[in-house]
């Protein structure tokens, strides 16, 4: 079951590593359209499966807004993730780990096509090209992810490292992924992500350590900024 990427990205704007239920309500009311949920236990925002769901459904109670609650992965296997997806009314599966090619085929074999399969790919170059060849593989093994957030890569850790992507080196590749749509994530603050927007050419961002006090403690000031900002640099886009 392969599934062709929809020419636009399934969010705008993604505050990721969320651990607590005042600080989803904050990043809902803020304005945020997805928010991440991290599943993988040596993370620094690790959040057990039944805290996740109590989180989930606390938010959604305090919150008329839906956004679109993602779990992130790292190296999980198939049953685990549909465990997960059967507990917690996860939208997306974020896969952010050493993951074959086709595994975005079997978890959407075993979820169902209305859970979206992202697949996160952490560049090591200036250049998209490493994408472009995973995209190649994964078309050939019929795994087409739903789109593809690209974030930095760091030898120590897979994610939420707030190291940055080359914006330009993203906006020069931007055509060589045809209409795949690309998530950029990588170090991206309040601060910086106008910029990284207007340099880079997205549609689409995440954060996670940029917007926080401490790990899996997010600041509200910096979410509103955030999004803010965000807003306004997709909007000079036209
Ligand atoms: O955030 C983590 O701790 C993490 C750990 C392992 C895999 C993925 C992780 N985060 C996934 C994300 O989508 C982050 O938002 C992304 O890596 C960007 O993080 P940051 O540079 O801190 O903004």
């Amino acid at each position: 079951m392969n599934r062709p990427p929809s020419a636009s990205p399934p969010f705008a704007v993604k505050i990721c590593g969320i651990t607590r239920v005042d600080d989803a309500v904050a990043a809902i009311e803020a304005g945020v359209d997805a928010i991440g949920l991290n599943f993988y236990g040596k993370s620094k925002r690790y959040i057990p499966l039944d805290a996740a769901r109590q989180l989930v459904t606390e938010s959604m109670a305090r919150s008329a807004r839906r956004v679109l609650w993602t779990g992130v992965f790292v190296n999980a296997s198939v049953d685990e993730i549909a465990e997960h997806v059967q507990r917690v009314p996860l939208d997306i599966v974020q896969l952010h780990g050493d993951e074959p090619p086709e595994m975005v085929r079997l978890v959407r074999e075993r979820v169902g096509s209305t859970v979206r399969v992202l697949r996160a790919v952490r560049v090591s170059q200036k250049s998209l090209a490493e994408v472009a060849d995973y995209l190649e593989v994964a078309r050939r093994a019929n795994s087409e992810p739903d789109a593809v957030l690209v974030d930095a890569h760091a030898t120590e850790e897979y994610g939420g490292t707030g190291k940055q992507l080359d914006w330009t080196s993203v906006h020069r590749d931007l055509a060589i992924l045809g209409s795949m749509p690309l998530i950029l994530a990588g170090g991206l603050t309040p601060e910086n992500v106008g910029v990284a927007i207007a340099t880079s050419g997205v549609q689409s961002v995440d954060t996670a350590s940029g917007v926080e006090e401490a790990p899996g403690v997010k600041n509200h000031e910096k979410m509103r900024h955030f999004l803010s900002e965000s807003r306004r640099a997709f909007a000079l886009q036209g």
